[in-house]
């Protein structure tokens, strides 16, 4: 190509707070902030799915109020038992009756998962004891061929295909070995699910390297098979979603409704197969016409000037990750 054709790529910074309007274009609108904001109908479509790490730091009854359907992976169904179990000392003022462990119980019996799914062999026989006799239903999948999370991530997928696939999940016999990826790929065959559903993931991101980046594999996967599917990995210190190819309206309420600080930290992390065209407005450190590449450039510390929004519009799928903060409130909410 010559000199001339091609266009000129910058980065301009940003004062630290700027009014960004959503773009006339047709374009992606994420608001990846949803389940902090409460509101009585905010948790219509919106899943959570609970995966087999510590949940310390994580406002678990906030998400899960903002959310209608629960699931657990495996191992994942423990770390919902144990959070309730660290808990009890914050809840120390119900104990004066009971002993702690009711005091507990009381509380965990709030919080019991529709669906417990996967190969079972990280959970213990207590939890699968106690979530059973609460109504849960366990779906073994013994396939050693799929991960325990892509297994939650079918079922949250036949919960929500059709009223007649999700009676299946809840009532039929499931075979136990590979059943669940079976059934919603017959579904599926018809026709690809086609309203948005939210799906937030505990404990996918951090910790074992393997399964990490097998989560951001699924992440770009799923998004090619199921564009409807929208996935949001949260951890103690980040958010993290796809940017899709296009332009993308990242909107939220304010900055302090995820973060205290004025310019809360943020990444565009080129982790797929491709290179990506990004063009940005919002952000602390705008780009334009900014080849990013695993093996070139990467945003990382880059940070949201946008007072509530920033447009990022990419040439392909794009990692983003946003800095957050549990437990702030926006008094404004
Ligand atoms: N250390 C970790 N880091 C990231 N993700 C994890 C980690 N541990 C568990 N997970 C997630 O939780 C899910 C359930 O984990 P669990 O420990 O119950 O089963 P596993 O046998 O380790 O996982 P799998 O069967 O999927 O290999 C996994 O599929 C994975 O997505
Ligand atoms: C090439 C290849 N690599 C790894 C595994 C192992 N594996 C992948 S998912 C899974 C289930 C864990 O619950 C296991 C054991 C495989 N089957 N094929």
């Amino acid at each position: 190509m010559s000199k001339a054709k091609k266009l000129e790529s910058e980065v301009v910074e940003s004062p630290d707070d700027i009014q960004i309007p959503a773009p006339d274009l047709a374009h992606t609108l994420i608001r990846p902030f949803e389940f902090l904001v409460n509101s009585r109908d905010n948790c219509h479509r919106n899943a959570l799915v609970i995966l087999n790490q510590s949940l310390t730091g994580i406002d678990v009854p906030r998400l899960w109020s903002n959310t209608e359907l629960h699931v657990c992976a495996d191992g994942g169904a423990n770390q919902l038992y144990d959070y309730f179990e660290a808990d009890t000392k914050s809840h120390s003022h119900l104990a004066t009756e009971q002993t702690s462990e009711q005091a507990s119980d009381l509380i965990r019996q709030q919080y019991i998962p529709q669906f417990i799914v996967g190969d079972l062999d990280s959970l213990r026989d207590d939890v699968r004891d106690y979530y059973e006799r609460k109504g849960a239903r366990i779906i073994p999948q013994y396939t050693q061929y799929s991960t325990d999370f892509s297994k939650a991530i079918a079922t949250v997928r036949l919960y929500y295909y059709s009223e007649a696939s999700r009676q299946v999940l809840v009532n039929d016999s499931i075979d136990t070995n590979n059943g669940l990826a079976e059934i919603i790929e017959k579904y599926e065959a018809g026709s690809k699910q086609e309203q948005t559903v939210r799906i937030y993931i505990l404990s996918g991101i951090g910790g074992r390297f393997d399964q990490t980046i097998h989560s951001i594999s699924q992440l770009y996967i799923l998004n090619q098979s199921h564009p409807f599917l929208q996935h949001f990995f949260i951890t103690t210190s980040d958010l993290i979603f796809l940017l899709k190819k296009g332009v993308n309206y990242v909107a939220y309420p304010s900055k302090t409704t995820f973060h205290s600080a004025q310019v809360p930290t943020c990444g565009l992390l080129p982790l797929g197969n491709s290179k990506v065209m990004i063009s940005s407005h919002g952000l602390k450190y705008d780009v334009r016409n900014w080849e990013s590449e695993m093996l070139g450039n990467v945003s990382s510390s880059n940070g949201i000037s946008g007072v509530d929004g920033v447009v990022v519009e990419v040439s392909g799928p794009l990692v983003m990750n946003i800095e957050i903060e549990h437990g702030v409130e926006d008094s404004k909410l």
